[in-house]
């Protein structure tokens, strides 16, 4: 059998707010705009696609767990099938503060990429550290939503890893 491919999309604090707060910084797509996007683009690429946002720390890490097929949500009807061979994230202002949502990447040792909408490193200095990059596959900022686009490229999931059956 062929390896499996589903890939979580994960967005942190505010980006919930996406197409509404700081339009001037993030643009005027609207979060359901770029899922429903990414869903379009997992359809023609023939991998399944979960989202998931959440403004809490807590539940980001739940859901990360959960993609390993552990933690809480793993007792709530997540399943092995629910696993996933790769995460895209983009953890929003946790980039900047969060030890835990590394932790729990780290700790479920799936690949993933780092997303930001905005250039981060054109911004505020202490937006120029994130807890993420040196444990990321690939780091995408700057390109605005096409920057989800680009996480999801066939090209890109190539170099990662996938489960096997
Ligand atoms: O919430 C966000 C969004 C962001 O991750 C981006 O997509 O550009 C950049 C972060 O610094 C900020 O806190």
């Amino acid at each position: 059998m062929p390896p499996r491919r589903r890939i979580l999309l994960i967005n942190g604090p505010n980006l919930n707010l996406l197409g509404l707060r700081e339009p001037h910084i993030y643009g005027s797509a609207t979060l359901a705009d770029v899922e429903s996007q990414a869903q379009v683009q997992a359809q023609e690429l023939g991998f399944t696609l979960d989202t998931f946002q959440s403004n809490h720390e807590g539940a980001i890490v739940d859901r990360i767990q959960a993609a390993a097929g552990r933690g809480p949500l793993a007792k709530e009807g997540y399943t092995d099938a629910d696993k996933v061979s790769a995460i895209v994230i983009n953890p929003g202002g946790l980039t900047h503060t969060s030890v835990i949502v590394r932790d729990a990447l780290l700790g479920v040792d799936i690949p993933f990429i780092e997303i930001h909408v905005s250039n981060v490193h054109a911004r505020e200095p202490w937006r120029h550290h994130s807890y993420f990059s040196d444990k990321a596959v690939a780091v995408i900022c700057g390109l605005g939503v096409y920057g989800y686009t680009a996480a999801l490229d066939p090209l890109d999931l190539n170099a990662l890893h996938t489960i096997p059956q």
